[in-house]
């Protein structure tokens, strides 16, 4: 029997009144790979920082290769082979590769830092593992595929076999997801213990060995790959039927509410830079924007929401141009925005679930009247939301900042898509949110949809952009490749268009 290397049994763990673990379990035999779901906020992150030493558990018993620990901490784990990639990866961006993976463990030679072993050492993963990184650029210049690369050589150098990664894939796009695996199962043919952890249930089914599942903070089961499929697992996360697949009922066009002319917009990085893009959206219908990342999508959207200038063209929004005014008047006259970088621009981690839901309309009917705010509409409007949103746990005023990654999404999606909007953009308005949680804002993207709005989608997930849309443009190095009706569209074709290919050309390659 093959040994196990990580075992953990009944854990708890509490921050403050919030429960994040009530019964964990999770064990990790050699040479496998094992990864954690569940929805957000069901506590996978928290259990696997406890792995790693980053959180004490308030109660529960933790074996590493057999032997129970306490007092366990990052650098005990690293002592005992195992590391960790994190959701944010925790790199020095001024530093070159080289500087980040030995960072703390410099190999010395007569008082000085031998690089010369330093280089070997890496070169011998990177050709082991087939992972092509220049390990003389800097950190900051280097797209998240690689980055992430970089990660995983930095816990190697410290002499892992065991990887946890914390949804690896949820910043990569397709190709980059594809090379992660095949660099993992090369890992794992070489005898390391990998934890995978995601909410990407294809990907998940293509890459494990075996699947544990976690719901609310307790363990739920732990099924081998072969013997489950996916709406069985995502019923155990859920902990009801789960319906991906989205109706789009037939809408007749209304009138045209944005149209992008000829639009140039700057970009520091050469393949991002918007190059002559023309478009439109009318009213109940949505256009998805499909394309690798980096190539002009966020400059794009950036651009028309007002928070990076406008070279050239034009932008109007039901007649009216909006091209280069301020972020704030883009929004008050009638466009919600769902931010990609949560973080940056979407929330105030400062702030209670409550404060960032009205932060829109805050100074506006019903929430103030006369300047005063209404504390009683403002809570009942909050908690009415969170209600419809799910955001867990459900307690309006808990900071942001608190919250799992989904659970801080569904925030933002509440406030911009519960609100009436006559054009909505939305940037990756499901990333690293869990199954049951797309669900639900798939459901009101086509919600708005119905509504009459306009709505520009741009998402990583082709799958997303195939079912949701009425309209798909392809973004290649800043220029629109084609637009193409969704009916007609499939997804290995946009996939080809996605490398730069035309729509037509992609057919008659085929025949
Ligand atoms: N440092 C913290 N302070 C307060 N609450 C926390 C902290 N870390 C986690 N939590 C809470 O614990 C619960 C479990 O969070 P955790 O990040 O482990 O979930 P998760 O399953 O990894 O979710 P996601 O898939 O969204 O990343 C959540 O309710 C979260 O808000």
């Amino acid at each position: 029997m093959k040994t196990k290397i990580i075992e953990m049994n009944h854990i708890v763990k509490s921050f403050g009144h919030v429960q994040a673990i009530q019964d964990g379990h999770f064990d990790l035999v050699e040479g496998e790979i094992h990864s954690l779901v569940g929805e957000n906020g069901a506590g996978k992150s928290t259990l696997m920082k406890i792995a790693y030493g980053m959180q004490d558990p308030d109660s529960g018993k933790v074996m590493i290769r057999g032997k129970e620990v306490s007092n366990f901490t990052p650098k005990k784990a690293i002592e005992s082979k195992i590391g960790m990639v994190h959701q944010e990866f925790m790199l020095v961006k001024e530093l070159t590769v080289i500087e980040n993976i030995i960072l703390g463990f410099e190999p010395h030679i007569k008082g000085r830092i031998d690089y010369e072993k330093a280089y070997k050492e890496i070169n011998h993963y990177i050709k082991t593992y087939d992972m092509n990184v220049d390990l003389e650029k800097k950190v900051m210049n280097l797209p998240v595929g690689e980055a992430q690369k970089v990660e995983i050589l930095k816990i190697l150098y410290r002499g892992a076999d065991v990887l946890i990664l914390d949804e690896p894939t949820a910043v990569l796009t397709p190709q980059e997801t594809l090379k992660l695996f095949e660099i993992l199962n090369l890992l794992k043919e070489d005898g390391k213990s990998i934890i995978f952890i995601s909410h990407k249930l294809k990907e998940v089914m293509d890459i494990s060995d075996r699947i544990s599942v976690m719901r609310g903070g307790k363990y739920i089961d732990t099924v081998k790959k072969e013997e489950t499929t996916i709406p069985e697992i995502a019923k155990k996360m859920v902990g009801r039927e789960v319906f991906l697949e989205i109706k789009k009922p037939f809408m007749k066009k209304g009138n045209v509410v944005l149209e992008v002319k000829n639009v140039s917009i700057p970009s520091n990085r050469e393949l991002s830079k918007i190059r002559n893009v023309s478009f439109d959206i009318s009213a109940g219908e949505i256009l998805g924007f499909a394309g690798v990342d980096g190539n002009g999508q966020t400059e794009l959207i950036e651009g028309i929401t007002g928070l990076r200038n406008i070279e050239s063209g034009e932008v109007i929004f039901k007649g009216k141009s909006i091209k280069n005014i301020s972020p704030l008047q883009i929004r008050k006259s009638g466009i919600a925005h769902i931010p990609e970088d949560r973080n940056l621009r979407g929330l105030n981690k400062e702030w209670s679930i409550r404060d960032n839901l009205i932060a829109n309309d805050f100074y506006k009917k019903p929430f103030a009247k006369k300047c005063i705010l209404d504390n009683k509409e403002i809570n009942s409007f909050a908690d009415l939301r969170s209600e419809q949103f799910d955001i867990r746990p459900r307690d309006i005023n808990i900071l942001t900042g608190q919250l799992s990654g989904g659970n801080a999404q569904k925030v933002i999606v509440a406030r911009e898509v519960g609100a009436e909007t006559e054009l909505l953009i939305a940037a990756q308005p499901t990333r690293g949110v869990d199954i049951g949680s797309i669900e639900e804002i798939r459901k009101y993207l086509m919600k708005a949809r119905m509504n009459n709005s306009a709505i520009l989608l741009v998402s990583a997930d082709l799958e997303e952009i195939m079912s949701l849309s009425d309209k798909i443009a392809v973004l290649y190095e800043g220029k629109i490749v084609d637009i193409v009706d969704a009916a007609e569209a499939d997804i290995e074709k946009i996939g080809l268009m996605m490398t730069g290919g035309k729509f037509d050309e992609v057919e008659t390659q085929e025949q």
